[in-house]
């Protein structure tokens, strides 16, 4: 990928000046009665992307297009696809277009197609989860599974836990447990409730090195050993999704057990891999198929659909616009659909993680912001606790609220209230509420304006807060996947534009490093003195205190 400094570009110039003509969205919307018409894009009849509440207008968008261009987004997408080794700080390709290519074209990687053992490891994950489902996989001791562990974190269990959250209503009797946290609280409190019988343990972990995941693996497995008192039961019970065959052998988990993936899936971009086994386990193989076909549709029209239509892109650009020349330090996103509530934490680590990065492709440190910070919740729940600030605080907040027009429990009213709460929260956002309509509600409510006055400010809304809106028809496998890889390309965009390396993660190494060199020390009860004064005072009174 090329190295270009992005506010080295003439688009970058005029974007700078651009942001002096102060857009007002009510202005806007006043202005052209067919703005939502214009901003506003369609996937496949089912997915509606809003973006005519932001701040721009034509030149806006001709100049984010221009950036674009500029930072040569075309021909690092196709560097992507076609992979090519774009992950420079690692020197692997980014493939993870490749696990759901369903039109199943050739993708080399160092001149060998990847595509057959992409085909060879979903063959094996369908003919595994079938048997697991009907019952005709047996525990140890004969019985059939109920239960389902997935054991990993990050990316390891973000993808897997939020996917079988957003798509229960297509779950089977099998119940899923996600186990992440290295707190021993996390694990304990998973298995009090489960019997070992009838129990499979997915250890799911691209390195099978990571600290937590594999604590939790071997108290599982002890759990395991202490009630059926037999290694061979191990076999029956542990299955591993990983890169690494190495150390799944040496934790004792046979590889006739390991479904592979490979080190161009990135942890945070792996729920289509062999990652994604307690999706296939929770929804079936047909259900994950259509998750992969809604995200490979999604990549075509990311690769294949002019700038202007496109809609990864187009998010990309306009939270370009918002972050780099509107100020907004993060993003909120806010799905109306109680299924999708992982859905923001999901992309917590897929966006900050990808583009939190200060060093450029130069390996200089950048003068202009990278990544935003991601956040959200579940909408409504949202609304009666942090909405407060985004409607008057002194941030500016650009969010995307997703909704499904057909919700999967029809409940009384229920769905209307919701979406009338939906549609309700980006137009107060843009539009707010002036000092004039306050004074005129107080008015027809019978008070004197004198005797108000000093309460009327308070109760203006000045508007002109960014959103996007996001409606899906439905929440399906389809719909679901082809969403998620919509924000993965949103990402790959900024990234490309923000001239930094999306796809490695160094700046979670420092941490694990620190921690290993502390965990000995905690071992023993001596006094701390070998790191600086705070960091002594707190393992010592840690120490005192346990
Ligand atoms: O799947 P693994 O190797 O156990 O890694 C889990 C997570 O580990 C973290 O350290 C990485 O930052 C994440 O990107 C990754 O998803």
């Amino acid at each position: 990928m090329q190295n270009i400094n992005p506010t080295k570009t003439s688009s970058w110039n005029a974007l700078t000046q651009h942001k002096n003509d102060n857009l007002n969205i009510a202005e806007l919307f006043k202005a052209d009665p067919n703005r939502f018409e214009k901003y506003s894009l369609q996937f496949e009849d089912q997915i509606l992307v809003d973006y005519s509440k932001n701040a721009i207008n034509e030149k806006t968008l001709t100049l984010l297009r221009q950036l674009a261009e500029e930072c040569g987004l075309k021909s690092a997408a196709q560097a992507m696809f076609s992979g090519e080794k774009i992950n420079r700080t690692e020197d692997r390709a980014v493939l993870h277009t490749a696990l759901r290519n369903r039109s199943n074209t050739p993708v080399k990687v160092d001149g060998k197609d990847v595509m057959p053992e992409v085909n060879a490891v979903l063959a094996k994950m369908k003919e595994f989860s079938d048997r697991v489902i009907s019952g005709e996989w047996k525990g140890y001791t004969g019985k059939a599974i109920t239960d389902v562990i997935n054991i990993g974190i990050g990316g390891s269990d973000l993808g897997p836990y939020m996917v079988t959250e957003a798509l229960r209503p297509y779950k089977n009797h099998l119940t899923m447990h996600f186990v992440s946290n290295v707190d021993g609280t996390h694990i304990a409190e998973t298995l009090k409730d489960l019997n070992p019988e009838t129990t499979l343990v997915l250890v799911a972990s691209k390195t099978f090195t990571t600290q937590e995941t594999m604590t939790n693996a071997h108290t599982a497995r002890d759990w395991l050993l202490n009630s059926v008192k037999d290694e061979s039961a191990v076999a029956k019970h542990f299955v591993a999704l990983s890169t690494n065959a190495k150390e799944v052998a040496k934790f004792g988990i046979d590889t006739a057990n390991m479904f592979e993936f490979w080190d161009w899936v990135g942890g945070r971009y792996s729920l289509w891999s062999a990652i994604g086994l307690s999706i296939v386990l929770s929804i079936g193989f047909e259900n994950f198929e259509q998750l992969l076909e809604g995200a490979h549709a999604m990549d075509k029209h990311f690769l294949n659909t002019p700038i202007e239509k496109n809609i990864p892109a187009t998010l990309a650009l306009v939270g370009i616009w918002n972050n780099n020349f509107l100020g907004a330090e993060s993003e909120a996103i806010l799905p109306y659909d109680q299924y999708m509530h992982r859905f923001a934490a999901y992309f917590q680590q897929g966006n900050m993680e990808s583009n939190g990065k200060y060093v450029g492709r130069d390996g200089e440190a950048v003068s202009y912001q990278t990544g935003p910070i991601i956040w959200g919740e579940p909408g409504t729940n949202g609304q009666h606790a942090f909405y407060q600030l985004i409607h008057q605080g002194t941030k500016l907040i650009p969010c995307d609220f997703i909704a499904p027009a057909q919700s999967h429990n029809q409940v009384g009213d229920h769905h209307s209230k919701l979406l009338s709460n939906f549609f309700a929260q980006t137009e107060a956002l843009a539009f707010g509420k002036s000092k004039e309509v306050v004074e005129q509600e107080f008015v027809q409510a019978g008070r004197s304006l004198e005797e108000v006055a000093e309460i009327i400010p308070f109760k203006v809304f000045t508007g002109n807060k960014p959103t996007n809106s996001i409606l899906v028809q439905k929440i399906t496998p389809f719909t679901l996947g082809a969403l998620i890889a919509m924000y993965e390309h949103k990402i790959f965009v900024q990234g490309v534009i923000f001239n930094i390396y999306s796809f490695d993660q160094w700046g979670v190494e420092l941490g694990k490093q620190l921690a290993n060199r502390i965990l000995p020390e905690l071992e023993n009860n001596e006094k701390i003195t070998s790191h600086d004064s705070s960091t002594n005072g707190l393992i010592n009174q840690f120490k005192a205190w346990r």
